[in-house]
């Protein structure tokens, strides 16, 4: 079956259970995965009745974690085209690397299924935009796993700002930063007898098996993945919009390089990316892969700058400053991912939109998108605010969308 003709639609009109439990297929199972069906799987609203992973060691170690109420075990797939012929699955859970976003999600639209998409949502803002439409077409919940969206400390924080407490907000600041180890130099060899190497690549134009990708490593490659800032810029980057209130930039700019190792990583280790809204606002990201200290000595975090204060975001709460920098507050509540699965899952029996519904996801993805299409195309983007687009920019635009394997073109 080719993807272009997927199962038609299972739909129940307005997408509700009425009380049962959510019935959820888990695609991409190894690292998040794992963590998406131990969260799942321990939401009394919902079951994890099927996983689906093209490496047959990884989907016999992940379905073994799940016990089903029933005392049973879920069904195992390798070929996703399998479970969304299923109808009595409600939902997939994609959590595959980025390459297949897009594609699984329109694809699970397409056969009545609501989504729960790992970030980024998209690999290009063509991807993106095909997935907000598939999402409305098929009118099914999907939403990005930015839990972050979803703690309560940092919707404190954020109703703090929006309340205008730190006064006139012109600019966030937001960073990330590791200490991650050489990817090395890998080797053309045969792909394990255990990984269907085909189905792994799915929509990404076929390459030969190297030795150095699979796991995790293909976040490095534009191939399949976004760098830094596709991986963890957009968590901070979605806080960022969400506090300032600002959808399209104007203007994106970016500057960095790859400088610690020398090695087969294409994306940068050390970025700089300033985004410049039409509402007079800016927002930055730092992203440095190989130095693990960040501004107010973490890791990764969001600080927001107001005529009367400052708010920082950092772990799982926030500090909020007055404008001499004397602390008024530090608050710090639950993280992880139990509140956000909810949400999901709530939403799919009982009606509403996710906070991260496809729409705000795309619109939070693309500043990442933006930034690594200005940082590939010479460092500086000027954008339609109206759509995002960048304007006169051949090269930019060239980069918009990228091409596909035969077949495998997502079409809404
Ligand atoms: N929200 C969050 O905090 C986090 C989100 N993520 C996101 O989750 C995604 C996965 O990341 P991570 O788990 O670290 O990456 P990994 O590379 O460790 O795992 C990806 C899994 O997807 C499998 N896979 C690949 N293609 C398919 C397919 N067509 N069908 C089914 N399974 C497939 C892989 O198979 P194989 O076993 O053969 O490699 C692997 O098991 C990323 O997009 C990342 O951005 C990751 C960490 C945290
Ligand atoms: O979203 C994420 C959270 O942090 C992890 C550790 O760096 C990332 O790999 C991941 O993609």
């Amino acid at each position: 079956q080719s993807p272009e003709s997927a199962p038609d639609p299972v739909t129940d009109d307005q997408g509700k259970l009425d009380g049962q439990k959510v019935r959820l297929a888990v695609i991409g199972a190894n690292n998040r995965g794992t963590a998406l069906i131990k969260g799942f799987n321990a939401n009394p609203n919902a079951e994890v009745v099927a996983v689906c992973d093209v490496d047959s060691d990884v989907l016999q170690r992940t379905a073994a974690l799940i016990n089903q109420p029933s005392g049973g075990k879920p069904t195992t797939y390798v070929d996703l085209r399998h479970v969304l012929d299923r109808p009595d699955i409600d939902a997939i859970v994609v959590a595959t690397p980025n390459h297949w976003h897009a594609p699984a999600t329109i694809l699970g639209c397409a056969a009545g299924k609501h989504v729960y998409v790992e970030k980024p949502c998209s690999q290009t803002p063509e991807e993106g935009v095909l997935a907000v439409q598939a999402a409305r077409k098929h009118d099914r919940v999907v939403m990005m796993g930015s839990q972050r969206r979803s703690w309560p400390a940092v919707i404190a924080a954020m109703n703090l700002v929006h309340s205008g407490r730190i006064g006139k907000v012109s600019y966030a600041r937001t960073w990330y930063n590791n200490r991650r180890t050489s990817v090395g130099v890998g080797n053309q060899v045969p792909a394990p007898q255990t990984l269907d190497w085909d189905l792994w690549q799915g929509p990404a134009p076929r390459r030969p098996y190297v030795d150095n990708i699979v796991h995790y490593n293909w976040h490095w490659h534009w191939h399949w993945g976004n760098g830094e800032l596709g991986n963890n810029g957009i968590h901070v980057l979605d806080l960022a919009r969400w506090g300032m209130q600002v959808t399209y930039p104007n203007r994106v700019t970016a500057g960095g390089g790859k400088y610690r190792y020398q090695d087969d990583q294409q994306t940068p280790d050390t970025m700089m990316v300033t985004y410049d809204f039409p509402e007079s606002k800016t927002i930055t990201w730092e992203g440095l892969s190989w130095s693990p200290m960040g501004a107010h000595d973490t890791s990764v975090g969001v600080s927001f700058h107001g005529s009367e204060g400052t708010l920082v975001v950092f772990g799982q709460g926030y500090t909020l400053y007055d404008d001499h920098n004397k602390e008024i507050e530090t608050v710090t509540d639950a993280g992880g991912d139990t509140a956000h699965l909810d949400q999901f899952v709530q939403c799919i029996r009982n009606g509403g939109t996710p906070n991260t519904d496809i729409q705000v996801a795309h619109d939070s993805t693309l500043l990442t998108h933006l930034g690594n299409m200005a940082y590939r195309t010479g460092g500086l983007l000027n954008i339609n605010p109206k759509n995002g687009k960048p304007i006169d920019n051949q090269a930019a635009t060239a980069l918009w969308g990228r091409e596909y394997e035969q077949g495998w073109k997502p079409i809404v």
